[in-house]
C-alpha cells in the first residue's frame, strides 16, 4: 500500500464514483433486502478488486450500511503477526464494527474459483430448496433461466439443454465454520456456480458483482420455481428434450 492510502486509509472506501465497491455494496445490500435475501442482518455481498477485498460488516442492518462501514482486506489475506492478533486490514470503519462472519466463505469463491464477487443471501427460495432437495445436490433441467448461469460461476454459460446442479452443505452453528465443507462441495462440484446450506441460504459467485448479482437473481428464480413444482407434484428433471 502506497504511504498515502497507510495515512489515509479512508482514500480506499471515499469516491464519487457510484461503481466503487464502497458505494456499490450498501446499495447491493438495499436491493438485496427488498428481495428478503438479507433482512435481519444475515448475508451480503463482498467485492474484490485485484489485492483488495471490500467486505460489509457483521450483524448490523445490511440496508441501512454506509461506505464508511466498509472493511477493505488484501487479497490474498496477509497472515496476522500472531494467532492471538486480529486480522490484518487495509481499512477499517472507526465505528465499533467486526466484519462479516461470511468473510472466509467469501474467501472460498475468491481463492478457489477467481471470483471477483460473492453473494450470501438468506432467501426462503434457497431455504425451501434445501428442505425439499433433502441430499447432496439440488438439480433442475429444462428452464430458460438455466441460461443465466455460467460454469462454475466463472465459465462460459450453460445451455437450456443442461442440467443445473447446486450442492448443498449441512448448517453450522457459527457461520465462518461453513468454510471447509463449502470448500469441499466446491471441489467435488467445480461447475456449479453456488453452494447452497440447509436452513440457512446460499453462496453464488460470479467473475464481477454484475455477474454474481445477475446469478444469484437465475439461480433464486430456479430455486422458488422447482420448489412450486415440487409441490404442484410436477417433475423438475425431465429426460426428453
Ligand atoms: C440472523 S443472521 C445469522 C448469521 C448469518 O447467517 C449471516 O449470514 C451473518 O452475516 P454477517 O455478515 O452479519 O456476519
Ligand atoms: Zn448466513
Amino acid at each position: 500500500m502506497s504511504s498515502s492510502l497507510e495515512e489515509n486509509p479512508d482514500a480506499l472506501i471515499l469516491s464519487d464514483d457510484p461503481f466503487h465497491p464502497a458505494n456499490l455494496i450498501p446499495e447491493l445490500c438495499r436491493s438485496f433486502y427488498h428481495l428478503g435475501w438479507v433482512t435481519g442482518t444475515g448475508g451480503g455481498v463482498s467485492i474484490r478488486i485485484n489485492d483488495k477485498a471490500y467486505i460489509a460488516p457483521s450483524g448490523v442492518q445490511k440496508e441501512r450500511i454506509i461506505p464508511t462501514d466498509i472493511f477493505v482486506l488484501p487479497y490474498p489475506l496477509v497472515e496476522p503477526p500472531s494467532p492471538h492478533t486480529d486480522r490484518v486490514f487495509l481499512r477499517r470503519p472507526q465505528k465499533n464494527l467486526k466484519e462479516s462472519a461470511c468473510t472466509p466463505l467469501f474467501w472460498n469463491a475468491f481463492d478457489l474459483r477467481d471470483a471477483g464477487s460473492c453473494v450470501h443471501t438468506h432467501s426462503q427460495n434457497a431455504v425451501m430448496a434445501t428442505l425439499l432437495w433433502p441430499g447432496e445436490v439440488f438439480e433442475i433441467s429444462h428452464q430458460e433461466m438455466i441460461k443465466g448461469v455460467r460454469t462454475g460461476g466463472m465459465g462460459k454459460a450453460l445451455s437450456y439443454l443442461d442440467k443445473l446442479t447446486v450442492p448443498i452443505i449441512d448448517n453450522t452453528p457459527f457461520e465462518e465454520d461453513l468454510k471447509d465443507s463449502m470448500a469441499a462441495a466446491m471441489k467435488k462440484y467445480p461447475e456449479a456456480a453456488g453452494v447452497l446450506v440447509r436452513r440457512h441460504g446460499v453462496y453464488v459467485w460470479g467473475a464481477d458483482w454484475e455477474k454474481a448479482k445477475t446469478q444469484t437473481e437465475c439461480l433464486d428464480y430456479l430455486f422458488e420455481i422447482s420448489v412450486k413444482m415440487k409441490l404442484a407434484g410436477l417433475p423438475t428433471l425431465l429426460t426428453e428434450q
